[in-house]
């Protein structure tokens, strides 16, 4: 997908967002995009998306399938968020048979399968952001848009929206994502768009240094029948785990 020389202004005569911008997305490549407060990130990531369109220049060759979510998820929404990533689900061309497992994976993923019940407007800011999040994950996207996916998020929940972005390139998906809190560290970012002064300029992803981070071992005991379901979900969030035997275990 390619962004030719593509100017953007709210309205006619309004002074111009982005003058002239010419970037590429590739498949399987994850794109950071920086910039200061009011530099245009937002506007940038919803033409990319397709939610705005250019004022000037065009976007070809944008993947069918595209999942985004905006800085602030629109949390006065009438349903419960059962019924609204059902309705996602629906609108997105989520086979009938495969939506519950589709919507019990992500909600489990990012720990709010308790809240199926809730009202939108009821949840917290952070439930309502995994709900934003997760309704841009839920079909398989080919592009995946996110605008601050990790504000206001537990660390559980940034790990594993970092693990899914990864994923999502890993299976030659496109990426953009702004993530001013640089959380997206340890994914094989390839490229950062800084925004600034109109235009956009293509950087190399300087790799982050990777700190050396305290850890620490626990250890958990589960049953051995939800030992499979225990590691999958532990493995999910970015943690190392190792299997002990049932001898280990029982000392
Ligand atoms: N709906 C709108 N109508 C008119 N102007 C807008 C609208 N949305 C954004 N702008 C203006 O466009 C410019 C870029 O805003 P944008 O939200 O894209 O920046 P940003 O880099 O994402 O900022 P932040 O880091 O604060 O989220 C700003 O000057 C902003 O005031």
């Amino acid at each position: 997908m390619r962004l030719r020389n593509v100017s953007y202004r709210y309205r006619r005569k309004a002074p111009w967002v982005l003058r002239g911008v010419d970037v590429e997305v590739a498949p399987g490549r994850i794109t950071e995009v920086t910039g200061a407060n009011g530099a245009g990130k937002s506007t940038l990531l919803r033409l990319v998306a397709g939610l705005a369109r250019p004022s000037a220049g065009h976007i070809e060759q944008r993947p069918r399938i595209v999942g985004y979510a905006p800085e602030r998820f629109p949390s006065a929404l009438p349903f419960t968020v059962q019924e609204y990533l059902e309705h996602v689900c629906r609108i997105r061309g989520v086979r009938v048979a495969d939506r519950q497992a589709v919507i019990g994976h992500w909600t489990e993923r990012l720990r709010c399968r308790h809240l199926a019940a809730t009202r939108i407007r009821d949840l917290s800011k952070g439930s309502a952001q995994k709900v934003g999040l997760i309704q841009a994950f839920l079909a398989k996207p080919e592009l995946l848009v996110l605008d601050e996916p990790f504000a206001g998020l537990d660390v559980a929940a940034m790990n594993a929206v970092s693990a899914a972005v990864g994923e999502v390139a890993a299976h030659g998906g496109s990426v953009v994502v702004s993530d001013h809190q640089n959380y997206l560290g340890d994914v094989d970012l390839r490229q950062r768009w800084e925004v600034g002064g109109g235009t956009v300029s293509v950087l190399p992803a300087s790799p982050k240094p990777r700190e050396e981070k305290q850890t620490v071992v626990l250890r958990v005991r589960v049953e051995e029948r939800s030992a499979g379901v225990a590691v999958e979900h532990l493995r999910e969030l970015g943690y190392d785990v190792e299997i002990g035997g049932p001898a280990e275990v029982r000392k």
